[in-house]
Parts: C-alpha cells; sequence; structure tokens
C-alpha cells in the first residue's frame, strides 16, 4: 500500500528566490519530485483549468481521429490501450515548443481555432515554466546562464478509464520519464499518481488543483553527474471515474550530446556517463523497453 503523503513532497514557491534555491537543490537529490506554487504570470490557473477542458474533448475523440496523431519521434504519438496499460490511452506532440508542431497536431484532430489557441498558449506558458525551473536549478548548482534553451519538448495527454471494477489495478506502469524534468498537471479530483522514493516505498501523491509538480528524468540524473533522482512512478486505479493528466516533458538538447557540465566534474566525482544524444538514449530505452531508468547502466562508466 502507498501511504498518503500529503505533507511529503517539497513545495516550492517560484516567487521565492534564491530564497528556496537549496530547498529546490536537495528536492532534486533526495526526491527527483516537488510540487511548485506562485507560478501567477508565467502560467494562469484559468489557462490550466481551460487546457484540462479542450484536452478532456480531444481524447473523447472517435478513435480513428485519434489514430491520426502519428509518431513523429518513437512513441510521441497516440498510445491506445494495451494490454500492458489496458485502462490507459493517450495522445502525444513533439514539439510543443513549435508552434508549426502544434499546429499540424490541432490541424490532425480537427481542433477548433479555440481548442488551438489554448493549446498554444499552455504551451508557450508551459515552456516558460520549464526555462525558468531548469534556470533555477542551474544557479542552485552554482552555474550561469541558461543551458535548456533550445532544447525539444513534449506533451503528453492522459486519460484513465477508471472503473469500480478497476480498483487497484494498474493505469501505468512503474517508469521514469526519460526527460530532464516534467512538468505534470494531474488530474484535480481522481488521484492515483505514486512515486517511489529511495527506499523504495510508493507514496500516493494526492490531487492538489492550482498545483503543478515536477518529476525529474534520466537526463536529469545524467546531466547532474548522478547527483539528481529520475524518479521511479506510477497511476494505480483508486477509484472509478475518468483521470486526464497533462504531462509535459523538456527531453534533452535537440542535437548536441548529453553531458554533466564541468563544474559538476572533479576529481571526486568523475563523470559516470559516457557521452550520447538524447535520441540515441531514446531509441535505446524504447527499443529495449527499458522504462525505469535501466538503459542508462548502458552508458555508465563509472560506479556512483
Ligand atoms: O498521469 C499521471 O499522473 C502521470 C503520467 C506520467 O507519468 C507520464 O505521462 O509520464
Ligand atoms: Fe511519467
Amino acid at each position: 500500500m502507498a501511504e498518503s503523503n500529503r505533507n511529503k513532497i517539497p513545495v516550492i514557491d517560484l516567487k521565492d528566490f534564491p530564497g528556496q534555491s537549496e530547498k529546490l537543490i536537495r528536492a532534486c537529490e533526495e526526491r527527483g519530485c516537488f510540487r511548485i506554487v506562485n507560478f501567477q504570470g508565467i502560467m494562469d490557473e484559468s489557462l490550466m483549468l481551460e487546457m484540462k477542458t479542450v484536452v478532456r474533448s480531444l481524447l473523447e475523440l472517435p478513435m480513428e481521429v485519434k489514430m491520426r496523431n502519428r509518431d513523429v519521434i518513437a512513441g510521441s504519438g497516440y498510445m491506445a490501450p494495451s494490454d500492458i496499460n489496458p485502462l490507459y490511452e493517450a495522445l502525444g506532440l513533439y514539439d510543443m515548443a513549435s508552434p508549426q508542431a502544434v499546429d499540424a497536431f490541432c490541424s490532425n484532430l480537427d481542433s477548433t481555432p479555440h481548442q488551438r489557441a489554448v493549446i498554444l498558449k499552455y504551451a508557450k506558458a508551459v515552456n516558460e515554466l520549464m526555462m525558468d525551473i531548469s534556470h533555477k536549478i542551474g544557479q542552485g548548482l552554482g552555474l550561469n546562464g541558461l543551458f535548456t534553451e533550445d532544447w525539444s519538448c513534449q506533451f503528453r495527454i492522459n486519460k484513465y478509464n477508471f472503473t469500480p471494477e478497476t480498483v487497484n489495478s494498474p493505469g501505468v506502469q512503474l517508469h521514469t520519464d526519460s526527460s530532464f524534468l516534467t512538468i505534470l498537471q494531474d488530474d484535480e479530483i481522481i488521484g492515483g499518481l505514486e512515486v517511489m522514493n529511495k527506499s523504495g516505498k510508493f507514496e500516493a501523491i494526492d490531487p492538489c488543483p492550482g498545483t503543478l509538480l515536477v518529476n525529474l528524468g534520466d537526463i536529469a540524473a545524467v546531466w547532474s553527474n548522478g547527483r539528481f533522482l529520475n524518479v521511479k512512478h506510477r497511476v494505480m486505479c483508486k477509484e472509478a471515474g475518468i483521470r486526464v493528466s497533462i504531462a509535459s516533458f523538456l527531453l534533452g538538447p535537440k542535437e548536441a550530446i548529453v553531458e554533466a557540465p564541468l563544474e559538476l566534474v572533479d576529481l571526486e566525482h568523475p563523470r559516470l556517463f559516457a557521452p550520447f544524444t538524447y535520441q540515441d538514449y531514446r531509441n535505446l530505452r524504447i527499443g529495449n523497453g527499458l522504462h525505469t531508468g535501466e538503459a542508462l547502466d548502458c552508458l555508465r562508466i563509472h560506479q556512483s
């Protein structure tokens, strides 16, 4: 059983910096996830709610329309319910930082001009938030400048079809995200997300409307030279109802290699991973079905 963790996940106030800098870095190291609050001005709660309404209606489109949302990179398009995750389906968009890609996504799904405008606005806001958070992470480690500026982003809108009969079955299997970081707008009412802490115990993440959850993924573990935790998580069916979440992934550099900055490498902290590109990593991970960060072991040159 997962413990309820109403007070365990660190809450980071984005308006209180550099005051919360140490707390942010500790959250990245110890938990690999945190909630963010006070991001109005970049992302407003009204936009989050509008976006939820839009994605709910997209996920209700007929199957043949959703199937038009094809992969642009491996695993970026529509995922129908499968044997492994029968309660789950998702639509995806790569690269959400590109207005042309957003446009193509919307055209494929016959979106209305209003839906298109909301998605574009949300994509822009979430991208700005990603830059703000990664900048704060960099500063917290004593680095200057923005290192994630032209990295690629993807978003995935997830739908879980939970019924009374499916209570206690998995909605989505245990995984890490392949990204550097993920901004998750979870369901406002239906819970089910669980993160695994460092001692291997699951902790339930209760819905907390008006806030966003940030997860660190595999690229964060590499970029930080092993300092940050790529948090394992899953979604369980805890109650009946349609659960909808929006995951926005800041993946990694588009073409450049992924590597820890020199400031994070020294004699006591030798480089842990061989250089690679995000695309190579994604292919390795998806091609071999390594969903909980095991693909990183193939790239390890030093044990931490
Ligand atoms: O639906 C959720 O709350 C989590 C989704 C997730 O982990 C993902 O899309 O990678
Ligand atoms: Fe995830």
